[in-house]
């Protein structure tokens, strides 16, 4: 926490734990912003999915949680919108400002209350600031406003119970950008005769750090752990052994895996409105200002009992629409599109006002699909929608039809139409968005498939090539999520009808609308399954039955049995 440009952002990227963060697992940008395909970006920047660090003052809005690790001990860490006299005077109701102003000092008020230390930032180069001292000020006041209900006993629900428990939240003064020899080599006037204040504050001396070149981590280090230790004497727990939070995460690790739902669409169109609508509560900012949202936001939810993983995101623009020179909106977007490559189900969030589905949009969702994620489109702020001729069912269709002109492959992809504000028809949304999931990873039994295949081909042959009938002997599914298999054939390619043709009957036989169905042709002289010469001559298991029965042990073993099987001898 702090005034705005004090290099919140860089430490909380420096305090991230890499590792229990899985969404940022990538590679590098440059890799990332070659596959982003027709959306692209201008900056891939330096940074490597943590906050959006930029020498804009004021760049971060939301609330940005993630796992922090330091020292060897693992915490909750939140990144904040940087603190300033204009926004305090909100917080106390003395200045009546936009609501993005209000909302932020809301979302900061909110950090502070869950947390048991504050780190309060401030760029030790200018010394202390009004600002800082107004801050100080303030987070005076919140200190001894009750704490919620343990968050340790809460992490994943997301949802604060306010208890009348009085907690008293350890805050502690960081002067940052002070690497190297700075602290030491500086006029220390200006901060000196400021420390007064802050004795009188009783918040003792400022630290000197530098977040960019990790200086003076080992005194937060030390902080940490010596708050840790307290803590847990407080809530009688043992003394914590070195293992003891890896024990954590590799429980974590073994849980259901949360579905993970990116929620992406053009700039204004009610995404964090349709966040806060499901979570039922105003956990990221929205307004009408146009991409108000820059971070990709993660909140752990449970609907119905199920965890889910929500992401919202920034509103992303046509490149071409987008300033030269507006570096921060190339970062949101990239942090959108990581979000998008990340997830198992992406909600396309279309404004219903806007009749049809714009180009960008179209971008967005063949971005989806290329990347092998589930796509389900929501139609919002229906409640503008006055011509009574024009319902939702229309609306619906219409995108739909226009989505499969584009992308045949993406014909009846789920649209549903909603209004977020008034939270009309949202509660339609998730139950389609885990049927999508369902679907998009399910894996077919061998003989279900080879039964409609042989149905389909019954139906419409394919075309002969040069002069010989092509046969499709045997269908497998080598992976889901996307879902992918493999025909061997004998031939090397099909003729692209045709196995447009294969696709669309595939998706009306199991329902698999909304996602790309990958449809790889395998030259094969024989059926895989009928060479009867493999039987294992010990075992006496073998042949096409052997085969098939490995397969299906290395499927629910892997997932990917013929991939993995390929990278391995390439490697080898
Ligand atoms: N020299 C130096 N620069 C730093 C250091 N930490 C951050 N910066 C720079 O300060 C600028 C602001 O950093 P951010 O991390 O975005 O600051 P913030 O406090 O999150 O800013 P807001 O989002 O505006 O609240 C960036 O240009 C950083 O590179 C540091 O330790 N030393
Ligand atoms: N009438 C109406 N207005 C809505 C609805 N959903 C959102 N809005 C309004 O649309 C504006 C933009 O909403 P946001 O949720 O901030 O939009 P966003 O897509 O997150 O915007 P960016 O952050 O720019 O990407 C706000 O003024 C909302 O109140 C809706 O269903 N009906």
């Amino acid at each position: 926490m702090g005034p705005p440009n004090a290099g919140k952002s860089t430490l909380f990227n420096r305090l991230m734990c890499r590792e229990s963060n899985r969404a940022y697992r990538l590679g590098s940008d440059k890799k990332k912003g070659r596959s982003i395909g027709r959306i692209g970006y201008r900056n891939p920047s330096k940074r490597s999915g943590g906050a959006i660090v930029s020498p804009v003052a004021g760049t971060t809005r939301d609330r940005r949680e993630c796992i922090g690790s330091l020292g060897g001990i693992t915490f909750r860490l939140i990144d904040t919108a940087g603190v300033d006299g204009e926004k305090i005077d909100v917080a106390f109701g003395k200045k009546n400002k936009t609501s993005m102003e209000g909302a932020m000092i809301r979302q900061t008020m909110e950090a502070a209350r869950v947390s048991d230390l504050v780190l309060l930032l401030f760029d030790g180069r200018l010394g202390i600031t009004s600002d800082l001292l107004e801050t100080i000020r303030w987070l005076r006041k919140i200190n001894h406003a009750p704490k919620p209900i343990d968050s340790d006993t809460d992490d994943n629900s997301n949802s604060f119970q306010s208890s009348n428990r009085h907690h008293h939240r350890e805050i502690v003064i960081l002067a940052n950008k002070l690497e190297g020899d700075r602290w030491a080599s500086m006029d220390k006037d200006n901060v000196l005769d400021n420390l007064a204040e802050i004795s009188r504050a009783g918040l003792g001396d400022p630290i000197p750090v530098s977040a960019e070149h990790g200086d003076g981590m080992a005194d937060i280090a030390v902080l940490i752990a010596k708050l840790t230790r307290e803590k847990r004497a407080r809530l009688g727990l043992p003394e914590e052994s070195d293992s003891d939070d890896d024990g954590e995460m590799k429980k974590t690790d073994n849980e259901i895996k949360p579905l993970q739902l990116a929620i992406l669409g053009r700039q204004n169109v009610g995404k964090s409105t349709l966040v806060n609508s499901l979570l039922g509560e105003e956990r990221v900012i929205a307004g009408e200002i146009p991409g108000l949202t820059r971070d990709a936001i993660s909140v752990p939810w449970y609907w119905k009992g199920k965890p889910v993983k929500i992401v919202d995101t920034a509103g992303i623009r046509r490149g071409a629409k987008r300033e030269r020179s507006n570096e921060i909106e190339d970062l949101a977007v990239l942090d959108a599109m990581r979000a998008m490559k990340l997830a198992d189900v992406a909600v396309l969030v279309l404004d219903a006002q806007a009749r049809n589905i714009q180009r960008q949009e179209l971008a967005i969702a063949d971005s989806v699909v290329r990347e092998g994620r589930s796509l389900v489109v929501a139609a919002n702020k229906m409640d503008l929608i006055v011509d009574a001729d024009y319902t939702a069912h229309d609306f619906a269709c219409a995108v739909q039809d226009q989505i499969e002109q584009r992308f045949p492959m993406l014909r009846k992809t789920p649209v549903v139409a909603m209004s977020s504000l008034n939270g009309e028809n949202v509660h339609k949304l998730m139950p389609v968005v885990f049927k999508a999931r369902e679907r998009w990873a399910r894996v077919i039994p061998t003989g279900m498939l080879n039964r409609w295949l042989e149905e389909v081909v019954d139906e419409h042959s394919p075309p002969m090539q040069q002069g010989r009938p092509t046969k499709i002997k045997y269908i497998l599914q080598t992976k889901g999520r996307p879902p992918t298999f493999l025909l061997f054939c004998n031939v090397t390619e099909l003729p692209i009808p045709y196995l447009r043709y294969l696709t669309r009957s595939f998706q009306d036989s199991f329902d698999m609308f909304g996602m790309e169905v990958r449809l790889v042709v395998k030259k094969s002289a024989e059926n895989p399954f009928s060479n009867k010469s493999t039987t294992n001559k010990a075992t006496g298991v073998g042949g096409w039955q052997g085969r098939q029965k490995r397969f299906v042990a290395g499927l629910k073993r892997t997932g990917t049995p013929l991939l993995k099987g390929k990278r391995t001898q390439r490697k080898k």
